[in-house]
């Protein structure tokens, strides 16, 4: 029962060795002594050999469903005490949606965090308002706790059925990151459990090097197990722009001018659309357009279009000079005049769009597919270069899923979190998001899309564009050195300070486990 039932897909099978065959009777009795407020799960485990990329599997020893953090520390401090050569690695898993076994443990202890329970959610309203929520809960839960009390987070992903962990783990990039930066960056404080199994408290005051290093840090310095975000007053309604653009740098200009205003919309993203057979609406939204036969005109054969999203985030009980002030914003735009489309829908519509789509893929079955992901950091300065290389030539439809961009600005970025990024002012996030129907072997399957997003990098390499893996994957220790760059040292040093037997998140395969404190 405790077979690799990793896919036979040959692209992208892991070259890092895993642990040996560890004796799995003796580690289940071992992991039985321990006095728990929770359990630990030792059969029908295959959930937790996936996650929503479904390419990778790997089948642990057991899952540990937490009740407390003690549960946690101790099991982790358990595993420090066994002997070298059966040391466990650990994974902490959140909702499970990573892309290519980053939340896997390959017959080791993964930690199912929603199960965690502690002090519920508190949300201080005061003057500056936070959110004190446990490190396996899903933003959707966050943000219909904070409405409550009219306040909310700033930072989102654009989908919300994720867990704090796991986005922090990581950055949390969406339409607000060029105003509040990243989710990382609207915290203030954490609780963590180390590699060596203790429970430290860090913000930027206090164990500041653990703080950061955890922020962005891909789980390899501690298990986040409670975080205090950063409130700000919500609003109830959202209006939803979208316009159209045939040139890319007319389309990436007004992005940054837009950006780089104060005073305008809450959000801004974009996406490309390649040769699309379908209407304008992708998978990823539910936006409904008021003439939506003026959007079906736009289905893109044959052509590229570029289409800038926009919201402005208002309360309808104060309304006055909104409409003014937004056509006043459009007017400075050059998209195609006859391309506008706008939609009001509640603020919790808005951010939680995505789950539509999903409700809509599950009930096709198309939901639970292989998404061989790509994530792209591009700086501004390469941007043209990066478009016209990729956009139509090496992506020639885009029909099985979106490809987003949009900028953001650097500045509004804390540069001491252990997330790395571009060395330049203005960045492009570039997501291609697509979706590989099992058993499909054309332009959908997932070998093409591989080798596409295997092209796409090499140009980016041999063009030297400077680009950044959002949400990376690596094979090497090698290529995760070029990816953290001169940040590689402090990452190291922060491996052997707080997990020095390198058993967290293995599944991000940067450090192999170490057998020797340093
Ligand atoms: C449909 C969809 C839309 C998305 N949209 C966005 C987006 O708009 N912006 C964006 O930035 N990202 C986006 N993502 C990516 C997403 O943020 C990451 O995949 C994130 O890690 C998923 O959270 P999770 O709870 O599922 O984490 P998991 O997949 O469970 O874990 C991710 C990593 O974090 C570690 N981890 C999990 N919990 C903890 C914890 N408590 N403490 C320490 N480490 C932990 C795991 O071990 C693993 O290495 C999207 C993903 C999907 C599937």
């Amino acid at each position: 029962d405790r077979t690799n039932i990793c896919s036979n897909h040959s692209f992208d099978t892991p070259t890092i060795p895993f642990p040996p065959h560890l004796g799995s009777s003796t580690i289940r009795s071992s992991l039985k002594t321990l006095t728990l407020d929770g359990y630990f799960a030792f059969h029908n485990l295959e959930h937790a050999a996936n996650d929503f990329g479904n390419i990778f599997h790997y089948l642990p020893t057991a899952v540990l469903h937490p009740k407390s953090v003690s549960d946690i520390s101790s099991t982790i401090k358990h595993i420090m005490d066994m002997d070298s050569a059966t040391k466990l690695t650990v994974a902490a898993r959140g909702r499970g949606h990573s892309l290519q076994g980053q939340a896997q443990a390959y017959e080791g202890v993964v930690i199912n965090m929603e199960s965690l329970e502690g002090p519920s959610t508190y949300v201080e309203t005061g003057e500056v308002p936070f959110v004190d929520v446990s490190g396996g809960e899903l933003w959707i839960n966050i943000l219909h706790e904070t409405l409550k009390y009219g306040l909310s987070p700033k930072s989102w992903t654009d989908y919300l059925h994720l867990t704090v962990g796991g986005t922090l783990s990581n950055a949390g990039i969406s339409g607000q990151a060029f105003r509040h930066g990243p989710q990382i960056n609207n915290v203030y404080q954490l609780e963590v459990v180390t590699g060596r199994g203790e429970v430290i408290t860090c913000s930027d005051k206090k164990n500041a090097d653990l703080f950061y290093g955890v922020l962005g840090g891909l789980g390899q310095f501690g298990i986040i197990t409670r975080a205090r975000i950063s409130l700000g007053p919500a609003k109830k309604m959202v209006k939803w722009i979208r316009v159209l653009y045939s040139e890319f740098s007319t389309f990436s200009n007004d992005q940054e001018h837009l950006i780089s205003s104060n005073n305008s919309f809450d959000y801004i993203e974009g996406f490309v659309i390649i040769n699309r057979t379908g209407l304008l609406n992708s998978w990823r939204s539910s936006f409904n357009p008021k003439n939506p036969i003026q959007a079906s005109q736009f289905s893109s054969d044959g052509k590229i279009l570029y289409c800038l999203e926009m919201v402005k985030y208002y309360n309808p009980e104060k309304i006055d000079g909104l409409n003014q002030d937004i056509e006043e914003w459009l007017s400075e735009l050059n998209y195609i005049p006859s391309t506008l489309f706008l939609s009001e829908v509640s603020y919790v519509e808005f951010l939680d769009r995505v789950r539509m789509s999903e409700i809509k893929l599950r009930s096709k079955g198309l939901w639970e597919v292989p998404h061989p992901w790509l994530n792209l950091l591009i700086p501004k300065s390469r941007i043209l270069d990066f478009a016209r290389e990729v956009f139509g030539k090496i992506v020639k439809d885009n029909n099985n899923g979106p490809i987003l961009i949009y900028p953001f600005n650097k500045a509004k970025w804390n540069n001491r979190t252990s997330m790395v990024t571009p060395e330049e002012d203005i960045i492009y996030l570039v997501a291609f998001l697509p979706s590989a129907p099992p058993l499909s072997t054309g332009t959908d399957g997932l070998e093409h899309i591989m080798t596409q997003n295997k092209r796409i990098l090499d140009f980016c390499t041999k063009a030297r564009l400077g680009a950044k893996q959002y949400l990376p994957h690596y094979r090497t220790q090698d290529e995760w050195r070029a990816h953290f760059g001169t940040h590689w040292e402090t990452f190291a040093q922060r491996k052997s300070a707080y997990d020095p037997f390198a058993i967290l998140a293995p599944g991000q395969r940067i450090f192999q486990k170490a057998v020797s404190i340093p």
